[in-house]
């Protein structure tokens, strides 16, 4: 499916960056414009493949190309007051060609955390195409103000999008790995994944057409209905041979009973593996189940064995599935994309956070007012006096 990416925020411009990198090393085809917006100059110089004319940087008159230092309600403001600025560069975006849009940001920060929704909102006001979401959530060893950021803007960022795609950046810590080296690894498995469903649903005509592939029509209906999702991704090498010994002996290591099995174990290992965002899978509203690589590997029989495994597992009746046939690998991979979610460990822990911050500030609101109300009454009792 063709998408306009905008990134917003310092993880959300590294990420589209990131997209347009895999987008052409894998012909993907998915990415239609690509636009970076945030409120730290260095920040956007540090993209590398983001077209320059296409970088917008906010809230200068505020934080004169500083960034928010993690004030999320100055880069929900700052987005606010920018807005036209923005709209400029999306001007740009040829929206009749694209069949969606899709806002990043990291959920942790100021700029991203704060402005992701509020640009989502924007642009669903104006334009007809659904809005996706993609957000990352923190480390929980990150801080309090990353948690409590991320809190309130995951809220704010579901309601304002057609879904909201989620990657636990949490989840997928290695030990032992640098903070920038650990941002590289991770940002490569997002697109790896996302990046893929993507591309699937972006099928040319004169492609290796079967009958079985998946448009974008199907990503759309499984992702309508909103809520929030995640993408489970496995894969294994297979042996083409499609050299001498084949055309001597007319096998090329092709049998079909194994290939079912395949897809249907990969189906289940996609599922129950790690997903971008860890959540009980019976939990899923929808599901789509896409299975990738070499057109002889994909079967159909192994598809549709996986997709009624998931819709028994979520006792779900809309899992759609199909192929997305990759013809130079040798991997057969499965994406299986889980919507509507709603068991999810590490929200209900955010949801908790917000909900004792809220109390907290209440708590703080009562003590002043009634700090305040006792010094009216002594200023009463003092004007008694005198
Ligand atoms: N996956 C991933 N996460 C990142 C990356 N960089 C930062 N993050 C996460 O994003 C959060 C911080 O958001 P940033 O995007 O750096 O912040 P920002 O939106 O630019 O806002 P300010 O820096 O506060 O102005 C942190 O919680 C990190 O977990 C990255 O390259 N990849």
């Amino acid at each position: 499916m063709k998408l306009a990416l905008i990134g917003f925020g310092q993880a959300g411009g590294k990420v589209v960056d990131e997209f347009l990198a895999f987008d052409e090393r894998t012909g993907g085809g998915f990415v239609e414009s690509a636009i970076a917006v945030n409120s730290a100059t260095t920040d956007l110089q540090g993209l590398e493949r983001v077209p320059e004319r296409n970088r917008v940087l906010v809230g200068q008159a505020r934080v004169k190309g500083h960034g928010v230092g993690a004030d999320n309600e100055l880069g929900a403001a700052i987005a606010e007051a920018d807005i036209d600025e923005i709209q400029g560069a999306i001007d740009r975006i040829p929206v009749h060609e694209i069949d969606a849009f899709l806002v990043v940001a990291g959920m942790g920060g100021g700029t991203g955390s704060g402005g992701a929704p509020v640009l989502a909102k924007h642009l669903r006001r104006i334009y007809t195409q659904p809005v996706y979401g993609l957000g990352i959530l923190p480390g929980t060893d990150e801080g309090g103000i990353y948690t409590l950021n991320a809190a309130r803007s995951f809220r704010t960022f579901v309601d304002e999008v057609d879904n909201l795609l989620v990657f636990d950046n949490d989840a997928w810590r290695s030990a032992g790995e640098s903070v920038e080296g650990g941002y590289d690894r991770i940002n490569r498995e997002i697109v790896e994944r996302f990046g893929l469903l993507f591309a699937a649903g972006e099928m040319d005509e004169g492609d290796h057409v079967a009958e079985s592939v998946v448009d974008s029509s199907e990503i759309i209906n499984t992702l309508s209905g909103g809520g929030v999702s995640t993408i489970g991704y496995a894969s294994e090498t297979v042996e083409i041979d499609d050299g001498l010994l084949s055309s001597l002996t007319g096998d090329d290591g092709f049998d079909e009973g194994t290939a079912t099995n395949r897809l249907t174990s990969l189906v289940r290992k996609a599922a129950l593996g790690r997903l971008t965002l860890p959540c009980d899978v019976a939990s899923a509203d929808r599901g789509l189940v896409v299975a990738t690589g070499p057109p002889s590997r994909l079967n159909r029989k192994g598809v549709e064995r996986g997709r009624q495994w998931l819709e028994d597992e979520t006792g779900s009746m809309e899992i759609r599935g199909g192929d997305y046939p990759l013809p130079d690998r040798n991997e057969v991979g499965t994406i299986v994309l889980l919507s509507g979610v709603t068991d999810v460990p590490r929200i209900d822990q955010l949801q908790q956070v917000a909900i004792e911050a809220q109390e907290t500030t209440e708590d703080v609101r009562a003590q002043a007012d009634e700090e305040f109300a006792s010094l009216l009454d002594t200023g009463g009792k003092l004007d008694a006096l005198f």
